[in-house]
C-alpha cells in the first residue's frame, strides 16, 4: 500500500518534470499503480486507517508524486454527506479543452501532499472547465466538472505537467483576486 513515506516531496526533481503520456493498453504494473493511488485517497479518508498509517486525508494523488512520471493521477472527492463522492476517477492523459472565463479559488488557498509546509495565499483556477481524459481501460470521455472537482482536477494536471500550487500565488498581492473571480469554501 502507498503510505506518506512513498510519497515524494518538493526537491525531487520530478515533480517539477514534464510526465510522459500513457500508451494503451496499461501495462501490468501502471494498473497495479492506479489501483494503489486510488486505494491511498481511500485510506487517507478514513479516519481508522489514516490515523493508523499517519496518512494526510487526501482528495488527488498524481502519478509523479510516488516518483512515476506518467500522466496518470487519481481523483476521489468526497460528498459532505458521506454518501457517493462527488467524484471519483482515475484520469489518464488528462487535457482541459476549454474553460470558463470566470476564475475560482479555494478560500483557505491551497496545501499539497508533496509540501510539507504552509503557503498562504489565493491560487485561482478556471470555475468549469471541459475535460477530455482516459480511463484504465484507454476510453475516451469528455466531461464537464466545476467547483471543487474542478479545483482538484486542476491541481493535479498541474502535477503532470511540473506545476506546484503555489506557483500560481501572485506572492506581491497573494490574496487579490478579479472582481468576477469566484471565491470557494
Ligand atoms: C494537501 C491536502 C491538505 C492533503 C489536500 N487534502 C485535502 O484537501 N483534503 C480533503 C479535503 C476535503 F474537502 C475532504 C477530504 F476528505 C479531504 C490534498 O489532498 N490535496 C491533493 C494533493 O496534494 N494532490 O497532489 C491538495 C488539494 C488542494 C486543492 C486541490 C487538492
Ligand atoms: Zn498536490
Amino acid at each position: 500500500m502507498i503510505t506518506m513515506k512513498n510519497i515524494i516531496r518538493e526537491g525531487n526533481d520530478t515533480l517539477r518534470a514534464e510526465a510522459k503520456k500513457a500508451t494503451f493498453p496499461l501495462s501490468e504494473e501502471q494498473q497495479q499503480l492506479a489501483h494503489d493511488m486510488m486505494e491511498f485517497l481511500e485510506n487517507s479518508q478514513d479516519p481508522e486507517i489514516a490515523e493508523k498509517y499517519h496518512l494526510r486525508a487526501g482528495v488527488g494523488l498524481a502519478a509523479p508524486q510516488v516518483d512515476v512520471s506518467l500522466q496518470m493521477a487519481a481523483v476521489l472527492v468526497p460528498s459532505e454527506d458521506g454518501t457517493a463522492p462527488l467524484f471519483k476517477e482515475t484520469i489518464v492523459n488528462p487535457v482541459i479543452i476549454s474553460h470558463s472565463v470566470q476564475g475560482a479559488a479555494l478560500s483557505e488557498g491551497e496545501g499539497c501532499l508533496s509540501v510539507d509546509r504552509d503557503v498562504s495565499g489565493y491560487v485561482v483556477r478556471h470555475d468549469r472547465i471541459t475535460l477530455r481524459y482516459y480511463d484504465l481501460e484507454g476510453t475516451q470521455h469528455k466531461i464537464r466538472l466545476k467547483n471543487y472537482p474542478a479545483i482538484v482536477c486542476q491541481h493535479e494536471i498541474d502535477h503532470l505537467h511540473g506545476v506546484l500550487f503555489y506557483d500560481h500565488i501572485d506572492h506581491d498581492h497573494p490574496f487579490t483576486m478579479q472582481d468576477e473571480d469566484l471565491v470557494i469554501d
